[in-house]
């Protein structure tokens, strides 16, 4: 799916490639997005309320429209264009999302690629047309490296759904929760003084930076982390992990568990984030949203960046409550996702 991008590659090639890629996410150049998410969220914003008004309903499924502002967004910032090329190429990892993680697929099992043969080979075909959709958008651009296509791949799933669901998740909690959803209006109209949000209104929004840890605790958008074992890893007197295995990491465990949090493990309390990074949490490795060591999340900044100005431009322009359609139905499928979609009035 991602070729060699960041994700994918280890050992020195993902040294070289890490240090070439971590500048390019300096506040400097994040900043200079911040005016293009502007636009591109506004325009969402402008489609729910000419829907509202056009179809006479309340009721919006916002979960679609997040994450297509957060595929334009993140086409933006690695293509620098709105492309229709880079539109399909989203289309097409939609649908390969589906085929690789869907529950009945043979994932990581010997021999499970010939097993299920058919889906194997559909992946392929999908993953074939992605690469012929971004090398026509870089194509023209003087720039053709095998690389560079992988590294948009990377880029395009690893940065926009991320961040789209952890928005997602905020707007059902603050929907659940008005006196979060005032406090935060509240903070917004102060640190942009009734203007717009720039990047210093953006260094201000204290309360919100305590929200979005504490969406991404509850409903942690990659839900696992992947390591593998260098060496036999032995756990107590009995378990020992051999040497090449590969290492799910149940993070939405870690986050619910109360032996780590406390009592009140599955309540929304932004403030638990006030006064520590780790939200109080008893284990420094037990909270790991963005991942951990020298393999951390490489686009933090970018998605924290973004979750602020789509959240408060939202924030300024609408009040949120729970549609009673909705159905709590969180899945994982690589993410962690509404299933039945989040509809909101
Ligand atoms: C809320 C948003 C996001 C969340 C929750 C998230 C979470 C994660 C996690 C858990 C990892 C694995 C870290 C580890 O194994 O220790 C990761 C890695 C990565 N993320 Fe994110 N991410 C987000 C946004 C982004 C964005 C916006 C981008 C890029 C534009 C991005 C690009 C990457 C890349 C390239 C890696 C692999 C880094 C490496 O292996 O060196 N992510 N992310």
């Amino acid at each position: 799916m991602f070729g060699d991008g960041l994700l994918m590659v280890e050992g020195d090639r993902w040294v070289g490639n890490r240090h070439t890629i971590t500048p390019l996410f300096s506040m400097t150049n994040l900043n200079a997005m911040i005016s293009s998410m502007v636009e591109i969220t506004t325009t969402m914003l402008a489609e729910w309320t000419a829907r509202a008004s056009a179809t006479g309903t309340r009721e919006t499924n916002v979960e679609p429209y997040i994450v297509h502002n957060a595929a334009d967004i993140i086409a933006m910032a690695s293509f620098g264009v709105d492309d229709s090329e880079g539109k399909a190429a989203f289309d097409k990892f939609k649908a390969l999302q589906v085929a690789l993680f869907s529950p009945n697929r043979l994932a990581g099992v010997p021999f499970g690629e010939y097993v299920q043969a058919r889906r194997t080979a559909e992946c392929r075909r999908l993953g074939e047309e992605i690469d012929r959709h971004l090398l026509s958008v870089i194509d023209g651009k003087g720039l053709t490296a095998r690389e560079l296509v992988d590294e948009c791949k990377t880029f395009f799933f690893a940065g926009h759904e991320t961040t789209a669901l952890a928005i997602t998740w905020t707007m059902f909690l603050l929907s659940l929760h008005p006196e979060w959803q005032r406090q935060l209006r509240e903070e917004v109209a102060e640190a942009t003084g009734g203007g717009d949000i720039d990047s210093v209104a953006v260094m201000k929004l204290t309360k919100m930076t305590w929200v979005m840890n504490e969406v991404l605790r509850l409903y942690p958008s990659a839900p696992n982390l992947l390591r593998q074992a260098r060496e036999d890893i032995r756990i107590g007197d009995k378990t020992i992990i051999p040497r090449g295995t590969n290492i799910w990491i149940d993070a939405v465990g870690m986050h619910h568990d109360r032996a780590l949090w406390g009592d009140d493990v599955n309540e929304f309390r932004p403030e638990r984030f006030k006064d520590s990074p780790y939200g109080g949490c008893t284990h420094q490795m037990g909270y790991v949203p963005f991942g951990n060591g020298g393999r951390v999340c490489v686009g933090k900044n970018l998605s924290v960046l973004e979750y602020k100005v789509v959240v408060s431009l939202i924030l300024k322009r609408f009040s949120l409550s729970l549609s009673p359609n909705y159905e709590h139905s969180p899945a994982v499928m690589l993410t962690m996702r509404p299933s039945r979609g989040m509809p909101l009035i």
